[in-house]
């Protein structure tokens, strides 16, 4: 179980009214992708879902809890850039997570809690198609290997919640296709709610299960700091999709979603190819 409730949120920065009145309910194993047009507070909406902001008004629950007020193991996020540490290697990213929730002040583990972390690491990383580069330096990768890397820190804490704001929004068109098709696969074997902010409506159409739109209602200048923006559409994607269950009615429209060594048996329980 992973819901999310947005019960009447209101954001204000100052005299400045960014979000009003948004009301939200995203079902657990949902992928959510948030479009607008740019300044609309797609990223602050995304930023009080991850804890790093309040409302101003409303409440936020996670399974029916309110929200912890700061950034927490349940909630995973991956930003367009900047997610990765560049001074820690690729293992060393994704092993950060674990040290710092087993050794919140030292952030390092030892014995055979750390053997069991780098193995857990090890096969996150494989999974995310980065094997053989566990040494190298974020530097060292390409930007569509350095959001896999990114999505790899993300998902060692198993979140119930994955928060994505434009993961692939700096990728070429081609490494942006192979990323969906990991992102996709990825939502189906984790099983995680994904709340995603794109510009690009293809990637929302593609990855999402609904796609929720945010807009200013009324946006004359002079009154876009007295009104904010919420929700003008909300639209549920046909055939319907739900991480872990492939459609019944047709093959998704990019195609099969290739396995990097997972078996998926246990998730498609007629067998399809998710
Ligand atoms: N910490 C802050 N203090 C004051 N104002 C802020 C703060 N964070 C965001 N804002 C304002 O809130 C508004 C919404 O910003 P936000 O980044 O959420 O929009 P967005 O829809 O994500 O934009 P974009 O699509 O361009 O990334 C902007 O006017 C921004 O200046």
């Amino acid at each position: 179980m992973s819901e999310l409730k947005i019960e009447r949120v209101w954001k204000e920065y100052g005299d400045q009214i960014v979000l009003e009145n948004v009301s939200l309910t995203v079902a657990s194993r949902a992928f959510v992708a948030l479009v607008g047009p740019s300044g609309c507070g797609k990223t602050t909406f995304l930023r009080m879902l991850l804890g790093q902001e309040q409302p101003t008004k409303g409440k936020i629950l996670l399974d029916g809890e309110p929200l912890p007020s700061e950034p927490g193991p349940d909630r995973g996020v991956v930003f367009q850039r900047y997610s990765v540490f560049p001074h820690l290697t690729v293992l060393g990213n994704v092993l950060l997570g674990k040290e710092f929730s087993a050794a919140r002040y030292k952030a390092r583990l030892f014995g055979a809690a750390r053997r069991n972390a780098i193995e857990e690491a090890r096969e996150l990383i494989a999974e995310v198609g980065l094997a053989g580069s566990e040494r190298k330096y974020p530097a060292q990768l390409s930007g569509g290997m350095q959001q896999r890397l990114a999505l790899a820190q993300a998902l060692i804490m198993k979140p119930k919640v994955l928060l994505l704001d434009e993961p692939f929004g700096a990728l070429d068109p081609g490494i942006r296709a192979e990323v969906h098709t990991l992102m996709k696969r990825l939502w189906h074997e984790t099983q995680m709610t994904v709340v995603m902010v794109t510009h690009d409506m293809r990637e929302a159409f593609t990855l999402a299960s609904r796609v929720v739109a945010f807009e200013r209602r009324r946006d004359r200048p002079e009154e876009k700091e007295r009104y904010g923006a919420t929700i003008t559409k909300d639209i549920s994607i046909w055939p319907p999709r739900l991480a872990g269950q492939s459609s019944i009615f047709s093959p998704d429209r990019d195609g099969p979603v290739a396995s990097l060594g997972h078996s998926r048996d246990d998730l498609a329980p007629s067998g399809e190819t998710l």
